[in-house]
């Protein structure tokens, strides 16, 4: 069995792989060579770069299986695929944490001000930053603050249980309403289950600090200029989701009327190209789609994956 990991995979995966008998080839394939090269393949895997599409799936006949590394499949036509016999996997749970450990990077980049500090630092040869000292002479702590947290799965969950860990209050929404606990452990054992509840969407919107976004993109944005308008002045937004949650312009509006303090992105309505006016804003924070790029995740993702394929071509 040949099993081509187009957008990568983890070496660990890779050698489960090689173990159990299939050849993977990790070399990237350009998206217009794909539907020629996947001819001699029977799996493909992917992250969020390459596109499997009907067309792609109708001329290659041979695939039997799509691996999503990772948690969204809208890159994959996933009921096309299946409809054909294609079975299509993914790994939902393994990159929760490093998208939780994301959203408070920018959380606490933007409360004391590391986007613009780290473009506007002297350098070589000017010492003097005591101007730039008193521009960010007021950031803000987030303990005691409230987060609110829109979309409350697997990664909205772990989202809150660090920042209950932070000593934050947590308020969240879901489509599914939410009752129960969040299970914090400490080292030497020790561990707290600190109750949740989720709450009305204009609920944390208006009563959230920060607010950090949990959701797919379903037809529209969720936070657009009728929700900025609503929320508590000097809020901080997060997005490291999916591009297309948040109206990016009313996102822009929202920074420089000052009603929005901060936003941390690492998603965007325009991906790989986000706008220009979204890349240059002093007051968001910036990352290129890496969620779920840490070591840990990756091996999880990589292990997870090679045990589904493998489960499926022993069935
Ligand atoms: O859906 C996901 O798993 C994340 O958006 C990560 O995507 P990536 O695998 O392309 O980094």
């Amino acid at each position: 069995m040949k099993i081509l990991a187009n957008d990568g995979i983890d070496p660990i995966g890779k050698a489960l792989l090689e173990q159990a008998g299939f050849v993977v080839d990790t070399e990237t394939v350009p998206q217009e060579k794909l539907a020629e090269a996947l001819k001699n393949y029977d799996g493909i895997t992917v992250r969020s770069a390459t596109k499997v599409r009907q067309e792609l799936i109708d001329a290659c006949p041979n695939i039997k299986l799509i691996g999503r590394g990772g948690v969204g499949m809208d890159n994959i036509d996933v009921e096309y695929a299946r409809s054909k016999g294609v079975a299509v996997v993914n790994t939902p749970a393994a990159s929760s944490l490093s998208v939780a450990e994301l959203v408070f990077s920018h959380l606490f980049t933007g409360v004391r001000f590391l986007q613009d500090a780290n473009r506007k630092m002297p350098v070589e040869g000017n010492t003097k930053f005591n101007d730039l000292k008193k521009a960010y002479a007021k950031g803000t702590e987030l303990r005691g603050k409230t987060i609110g947290i829109i979309g409350f799965g697997r990664i909205g969950r772990e989202t809150a249980t660090v920042a209950l860990g932070l000593g934050m209050n947590v308020l969240a929404y879901d489509l599914y309403p939410f009752e129960g606990s969040l299970t914090l452990n400490f080292q030497g054992g020790a561990s707290v289950a600190i109750p949740v509840k989720t709450v009305s969407l204009d609920e944390v919107i208006a009563n959230s600090d920060f607010i950090s976004l949990h959701t797919p993109f379903a037809d529209k944005p969720i936070l657009g200029a009728e929700e900025f308008a609503k929320m508590k002045k000097g809020v901080g937004v997060v997005n490291c989701s999916r591009g297309g949650t948040i109206d990016e312009a009313a996102l822009i509006e929202a920074l420089d009327s000052g009603k929005v303090a901060f936003a941390g992105l690492d998603v965007f309505y325009n991906e790989p190209t986000p706008d220009a006016a979204i890349l240059q804003h002093s007051k968001i924070s910036l990352t290129p789609h890496i969620g779920a790029s840490t070591n840990e995740a990756q091996e999880r993702i990589g292990t997870e994956l090679a045990t589904l394929i493998i489960e499926h071509f022993n069935k």
